[in-house]
């Protein structure tokens, strides 16, 4: 008879039942995490790739480390799966994403296990180090911290600016680079390579091992020469090894690089550096998808695939072939392209985002005028200052949550220059599922108090198209923000001839006697749709106004509105405080105008994870929430 093997991992609700096994075990944990991980995202989507690398490392560190007491901090987070998988989520890890379940990201108030909040790259040796200098300050000298970061956030000029704290503090801090020679793309710039180099560089290794392990040993030498080197050893490490190593200038102690694949190594290489003192890098080799083929294969697919085929590894794509082209971002790509086959002067930027945005066609047919920069949405935004000051055309794209990063660079280095960069925020508004840390719901506000920027929304595809055609003229002598969903719109044929649209103009798309519902951006497609259904279910005869531009406003338009009516509906898919209601509002007091206003947008708190058309629905910023409103505004 055939003896069924036991399941191991249906018996670890936390790390403490992990602990129970041998290491001899763990390999068989690992092959069961990575199953479960495969079956539950196939059916229910989420990021993939990264969370099947780290596989190995994640069980190894909660097997060697004693969480939660020793804080475990991931960047990003997009692959802690495992993590909470492990740390008594499992059972609910098919709730992962959905609304009410559990987040897609490490959260602090899902779990003691989630040390820090995460979603946003290269914060994690910032946070591990806050979190090193406390328990030092309170006396807790057992405690360990461990920042587990990525090849990718290794870019961001934050993970610098932490190295180089550390290192100064001397902390007791382990970071551990997990380097799968990937970011969702390609990992850009030279920092991939350096890490590749010396990943392969078996001189390096070989200096290393000896002067680590050998400079004890000194049978060899005479007795002056052996004097010489033991009192001496100390600058004669950093003489061979910070030359040699970007870590070790900073002033860690560097490690590896090891294979984080093989769990029994890493939980011995782990309980070796644990107790020792001072900033450490241990540097891991896995790989992005490892376990599930096609993922391995194509890993910037398998980042986050949507739904799949767990046997075939086939992705089922949730667009139909012609609704694809709708997406915002196609229409941004190929425009984008379009443009600058017949503008020499412009030049595309994007941080690490060339799949998401859609700037991949431009970097494949332009590779000397695009440039994916690394997660560093501070220096793209600068970057693209320099080349604008050159007369050049930047195109700089950048998701709005990732926008926040660079807002110094916005004003400090584009506006008061007043210098034509053009900014394309895509993913303005509710995002879905990746939740708070990703919903743009702040740029209409941050930008609009920007001086000399223009501030514009398209409805649809063919405005996108128009106003990034507009935007290249050089006809602008200012910056101009162009911000558009995630997602699609509703036009389908949207590759028209090129249209100029005048700045700071709107457009009234339906007439009414009742109110007049002003929008701006995506909202205007829930508005069309509303007044429709409140001429038919409500008799509420409604105006509709598509402002297309938050600043400067279309006041001729404003005057006109204001005149005629005295119920003013402001609708917009961005934080209500200090967004396009409110410019609407700071038009009236200053032209001291009244008028019964009621601003429908992202209330002030932040907003779940979930489908894009929940979170709609609960900020009432979609058609039945317009309608709602409208209603309540007519007294109907
Ligand atoms: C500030 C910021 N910019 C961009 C992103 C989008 N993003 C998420 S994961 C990722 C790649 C990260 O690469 P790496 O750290 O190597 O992790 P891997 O996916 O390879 O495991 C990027 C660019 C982000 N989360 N935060
Ligand atoms: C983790 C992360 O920041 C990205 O993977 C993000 O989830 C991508 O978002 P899109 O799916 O909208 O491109
Ligand atoms: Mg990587």
């Amino acid at each position: 008879m055939v003896k069924v093997k036991e399941k191991l991992l249906e018996n670890i609700y936390s790390p403490a039942d992990l602990k129970k096994l041998q290491p001899a075990d763990l390999p068989d944990v690992c092959d069961e995490l990575r199953e479960f991980i495969i079956d539950v995202v196939s059916t229910n989507p989420g990021h993939f790739g990264a969370s099947l690398g780290v596989v190995e490392l994640t069980v190894a560190l909660h097997y060697v480390y004693n969480t939660p007491r020793d804080l475990l901090v991931w960047d990003v987070g997009h692959q802690a799966y495992g993590h909470k998988i492990l740390t008594g989520r499992r059972e609910n890890f098919h709730t992962n994403r959905k609304l009410k379940g559990i987040s897609g990201f490490p959260r602090r108030e899902e779990s003691e296990y989630d040390t820090f909040g995460v979603g946003h790259s290269s914060t994690s040796i910032s946070a591990a180090l806050g979190m090193a200098v406390a328990s030092n300050l309170k006396k807790e000298d057992d405690r360990k911290i461990v920042a587990v970061i990525g090849d990718g956030a290794m870019t961001g000029g934050m993970a610098f600016e932490a190295l180089n704290n550390a290192g100064a503090c001397k902390a007791n801090l382990l970071v551990i680079l997990n380097d799968n020679n990937m970011a969702i793309d390609p990992n850009s710039g030279v920092i991939g390579q350096y890490l590749l180099n010396i990943s392969k560089s078996h001189a390096y290794n070989k200096v290393k091992k000896e002067v680590w392990e050998g400079l004890g040993k000194l049978d060899g030498f005479g007795k002056t020469t052996r004097k010489f080197i033991q009192k001496n050893q100390h600058a004669l490490k950093n003489m061979l090894l910070r030359e040699n190593n970007l870590f070790e200038a900073f002033d860690f102690r560097y490690f590896g690089p090891i294979d984080g694949h093989d769990v029994e190594y890493l939980t011995e290489v782990l309980n070796d550096l644990k107790d020792i003192p001072g900033p450490k890098l241990l540097h891991v080799i896995t790989k992005k998808g490892k376990g599930f083929r096609q993922a391995e294969m194509d890993q910037i697919k398998f980042h986050s695939p949507g739904l799949f085929n767990k046997e075939t590894g086939e992705i089922y794509s949730s667009d139909c072939p012609s609704k694809k082209k709708h997406k915002f971002q196609n229409v941004f790509g190929e425009t984008l392209l379009e443009l600058a086959e017949q503008n020499e002067k412009i030049v595309g930027i994007t941080p690490a985002m060339p799949t998401g945005c859609s700037m991949n066609l431009m970097i494949e047919k332009m590779p000397h005028r695009a440039f994916d920069v690394g997660i560093a949405e501070q220096h793209a935004v600068t970057f693209a200052a320099g080349l604008a000051t050159q007369g050049m055309v930047p195109f700089c794209n950048i998701y709005s949550t990732f926008m926040q990063r660079a807002y110094d660079q916005i004003i400090h280095d584009v506006a008061i220059q007043n210098l034509p960069v053009i900014f394309c925020l895509d993913r303005g508004g509710l995002v879905g599922e990746d939740g708070p840390t990703h919903h743009g719901a702040f740029d209409i506000a941050y930008m609009r108090t920007v001086p000399n920027i223009i501030v514009a929304a398209p409805m649809d595809e063919v405005d996108l198209r128009n106003l990034m055609y507009t935007a290249q003229l050089g006809e602008l002598k200012q910056p101009i923000s162009i911000r558009y969903p995630r997602g699609s719109g509703n036009i389908s044929d949207w590759k028209k001839p090129f249209e100029k649209i005048g700045i700071g103009k709107g457009r009234q798309l339906s007439d009414g006697q009742d109110l007049a519902i002003l929008t701006i951006g995506k909202s205007g497609i829930f508005a069309q749709q509303a007044v429709k259904v409140l001429a038919e279910k409500e008799a509420i005869s409604a105006a509709h106004f598509d402002m297309r531009f938050v600043k400067p406003l279309d006041e001729e338009l404003l005057l006109k509105i204001l005149k005629k009516y005295r119920l003013i509906l402001t609708v917009e898919d961005g934080a209500i405080k200090g967004g396009f209601g409110s410019a609407v509002l700071e038009f009236m007091a200053e032209k001291g105008l009244s008028a019964h206003v009621r601003m429908l947008g992202i209330p002030d708190r932040f907003i779940e994870h979930g489908p894009s058309e929940d979170l709609y629905r609960i900020c009432g910023i979609d058609e039945e929430g317009i309608v709602q409103a409208a209603c309540e505004m007519s007294g109907k």
